[in-house]
């Protein structure tokens, strides 16, 4: 067994020093004086990597062992952000570690600020995906996490002139110490071609494809190290290569391209991440990634599963299988055809194991994010597949005739071919008529997607739809994040909150009533704050005063999260000191971060309303600092990490209906912002938690929403009926805010006062009524302060462990943590 002072794996100060030392010499082959920032953080993370293998044993007999179910939870994003610092918190080596790098003449936090993040998923999708990880981990649950190694991860986003410019991210181009290449367990993926009948060796009638294109998936393995347990997680990333990389028959005959051909169009397949979330764009390369990632870990799950010296017909119970949305739906098909016709299984055999082996989730409503794929097309990249989606959807109308005889209607809404309009595949169909649970992301998410999206599938498999409300990760989104309030915490309860969190966290609702506790917990916050303002002032150049309310809203940027219902408020505020500059107002900065999808117009005009309203408030001699409006560059996790412990107000302000949860809400509340809300999404369940008195809540309900809308909404009546809210759209259309340009705001400004797709300017006044009671109540910081000890008293479900517990329990029937 190891002890703390095992150069490869003790915990101890020396042995961590020794193992930094041995790795600049062994691994970077550097003498230290001559070594980099960057090689002194690849030799940190070569010693902490060390590590967490000393833990590898215990999932590797796990997934060997056949009694253990597994869970393969398939994603086409992981967000995962730094490892370093994750990894020194979860191992319990945080403080040994900075004291070892300050011993070697370093500084701990450099070396967290070299590391690349990955930045491989969008926002709310991939995060979620990451947090799961952590806690299947913590929780001792085998899981393999199988996604893409996208080369280049979401774009980095730049602000030049108030607008976003995005920029490559070349997260790979230091090299990765987290991952282990592992070639040996590549396999092949095929595209195209046509499929044809053949007579196999025992004389049956059998289908067989011929691909015109096979690439080669190679996986990559990083370690996902559990909280202070004996146990990791394995997130396996695949890379698209060409099976022959260099052609040296074209070489030969002096064809270069040719002889390299293959390789570069092997390896576009995993070369980017699509940088949308919500807009569906139907593009060939995205549905090449979507199989391609899912072929592999197919593959490797039978792979697993034989190894462990099971008959293919109890492959379901080895693997629980989540489809996180509708981006690895294809897994059905996949499958099907795997055990079909690549295993010479029975379709009814093959079809119960499918139907045990795979659960949905749905992360949105929004009809434009639903996947559809268009026939043709689809039949052009997977023509099997086509064939085997023809026959699922053939017995499944066959059992719903059998269900409704004669209602044709319902069996056309329910055919996972649309055969509406351009014949398409219905992405979420597919996954519900395979998933044997589908589930939303929180209470009133599961109770609209049964009510509306998928309400004919909810109408024939009541049973099969459950609730798993979001949750995240106590120990990157507190622990890491906010050493101050886990040191405040720990102190006044200890530290099983961090892994207890749902029992334990709540013990801090006492002190809510300790003056002395609360003068630590604004000490905290204001310390918080000030790191914060000093970040801010370098990536913009803006000073930020950290006595003044820090009001955030940092999520990506879309018109259903309605960050231009934010920028109202600021302007509504800004007429009111300009009309009276000596009025006695909260002072205020208001921070906001997100990225636009680049092909989003709309949103990317919202980010330049941001800056153009900020430009002009943060200068105006009558507002005098008491306003301050700060764009934050390149919201990402690193940069969130700073951002929600230093947050006193959260905005999650969506059109009620349209958040399928969030989780950004319950990060903020973690640490201890109060919340601005509608009933949207987990806000519900979060106001419910922390108690209505203690959550600012505002706007329209979802069935005030759909009556309204349903009567006819006019918001131009709102506009002309309420003089403090066209007095700010007058100023924003004069071009107050954009002199260079009076009209630049005209589109965004057309869209509200015609159509206002996500009713701003019916929720307007409420809104503002609710932030005139924020800034009375931020006055009584005494009560303000009792307000956020109590919030994050009261955040216990939210922890994405308890998620993971009943994900076990209720969909993959899965004994957690033996
Ligand atoms: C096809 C393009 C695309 C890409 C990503 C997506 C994701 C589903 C978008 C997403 O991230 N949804 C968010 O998922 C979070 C985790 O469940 C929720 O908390 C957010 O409310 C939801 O918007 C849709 C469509």
């Amino acid at each position: 067994p190891a002890t703390e002072n095992d150069a490869r794996s003790g915990n101890s100060v020396a042995a961590i020093r020794k193992s930094i030392l041995d790795h600049i010499h062994f691994s970077q082959a550097r003498l230290p004086v001559m070594a980099t920032c960057n090689d002194w953080y690849v030799a940190l993370a070569y010693t902490v990597r060390d590590r967490m293998f000393g833990h590898w044993m215990n999932v590797v007999q796990a997934i060997a062992d056949p009694q253990r179910k597994i869970v393969g939870y398939l994603s086409a994003e992981f967000l995962m952000g730094p490892h370093l610092g994750n990894a020194l918190i979860n191992l319990g080596i945080h403080d040994n570690t900075r004291a070892a790098v300050a011993q070697l003449g370093l500084n701990l936090d450099d070396l967290l600020a070299q590391e690349e993040e990955p930045g491989l998923g969008n926002g709310g999708l991939g995060r979620l995906a990451a947090c799961y990880m952590d806690s299947l981990a913590t929780l001792g649950v085998p899981a393999l996490g199988y996604g893409i190694r996208y080369e280049f991860g979401i774009f980095s986003q730049e602000i030049r002139d108030g607008r976003q410019v995005e920029k490559t991210d070349k997260w790979l181009r230091l090299g990765n110490p987290w991952e282990i290449h592992r070639p040996e367990l590549s396999c092949t993926v095929n595209f195209g071609g046509r499929t044809e009948w053949f007579h196999d060796e025992r004389g049956r009638l059998r289908i067989r494809w011929i691909p015109n294109r096979v690439i080669k998936g190679v996986p990559y393995d990083t370690p996902i190290p559990a909280f202070r347990k004996d146990f990791i997680g394995i997130l396996r990333l695949w890379k698209s290569e060409a099976v022959e990389s260099f052609d040296f028959q074209a070489f030969n005959v002096g064809d270069y391209y040719k002889a390299v051909d293959e390789k570069v169009v092997s390896e576009t397949v995993s070369k980017v991440l699509y940088p949308n979330d919500e807009p569906e764009i139907g593009k060939t390369l995205r549905l090449a990634q979507q199989y391609f990632f899912v072929s592999c870990a197919l593959q490797d799950m039978i792979r697993v599963h034989l190894i462990r010296g099971k008959a293919l017909d109890t492959f379901h119970e080895s693997f629980a299988v989540q489809l996180n949305d509708t981006h690895p739906a294809i897994a059905v098909a996949e499958l099907m055809r795997l055990l079909v016709d690549e295993h010479d299984m029975d379709w009814c055999e093959a079809w119960t194991i499918t139907r045990n082996v795979f659960s949905y989730t749905n992360h949105t409503l929004l009809s434009e994010a639903l996947e559809k794929w268009p026939l043709p097309f689809f039949g052009h990249l997977l023509p099997r597949h086509l064939e085997i989606i023809y026959e699922i959807n053939h017995r499944f109308l066959e059992e719903v005739r059998r269900h409704a005889p004669g209602d044709d209607g319902l069996a056309s809404r329910l055919s996972i071919i649309d055969e509406g309009g351009q014949k398409s595949i219905r992405m979420a169909h597919l996954a519900s008529v395979a998933g044997h649970r589908i589930n939303g992301v929180a209470e009133l998410h599961t109770k609209l997607l049964s009510r509306t999206v998928l309400r004919d599938f909810h109408a024939i498999y009541p049973d099969r739809f459950v609730n798993v409300t979001n949750g995240v990760t106590p120990r990157r989104w507190m622990v890491l994040s906010n050493p101050k309030l886990a040191g405040l915490l720990e102190s006044a309860i200890g530290d099983r909150w961090i892994c207890r969190f749902e029992e334990e966290i709540e013990k801090i609702a006492p002190l809510a009533d300790d003056p002395a506790f609360r003068n630590h917990w604004r000490e905290v916050k204001r310390g918080n704050k000030a790191d914060l303002a000093g970040l801010i002032h370098e990536r913009t150049g803006n000073t930020v005063d950290p006595d003044t309310l820090f009001d955030v809203q940092v999520k990506r940027i879309h018109e259903y999260k309605r960050q231009h219902l934010n920028v109202l408020h600021i302007v509504t505020l800004y007429n009111r000191i300009r009309r009276n500059p000596n009025l006695d107002i909260t002072p205020r900065t208001f921070i906001f971060g997100g990225k636009a999808a680049p092909g989003y117009a709309m949103a990317k005009l919202i980010i330049k309303l941001i800056n153009d309203v900020g430009a002009v408030v943060n200068r105006d001699p009558d507002v005098a600092g008491r306003l301050k409006v700060v764009f934050f560059p390149n919201f990402n996790v690193k940069n969130g990490q700073m951002i929600y412990p230093a947050a006193e107000l959260s905005e999650q302000i969506s059109t009620a209906g349209k958040e399928a949860s969030g989780t950004g809400n319950m990060k903020f509340s973690m640490n201890g912002a109060l919340t601005i809300g509608t009933l949207d999404g987990a806000n519900v369940e979060i106001r419910e938690a922390v108690g209505p008195e203690n959550f600012f809540l505002f706007g329209l309900t979802v069935d005030q929403v759909n009556d309204l809308w349903g009567r006819g909404y006019n918001p131009r009546r709102y506009y002309e009926e309420n003089a403090q809210l066209r007095e700010a759209v007058d100023l924003l259309y004069s071009g107050h805010f954009s002199p260079d340009h009076q009209a630049r705001f005209v589109p965004l400004l057309d869209t509200l006062l015609n159509h206002d797709p996500y009713m701003l300017l019916a929720d307007y006044q409420a809104y503002i009524d609710c932030q005139d009671q924020i800034a009375a109540a931020y006055r009584d910081q005494e009560h303000w302060t009792r307000i956020s000890i109590l919030n994050v008293a009261r955040m216990g479900r939210f922890s994405s462990d308890r998620s993971i517990r009943e994900y076990c329990k209720d969909i993959w029937r899965i004994r957690q943590g033996v």
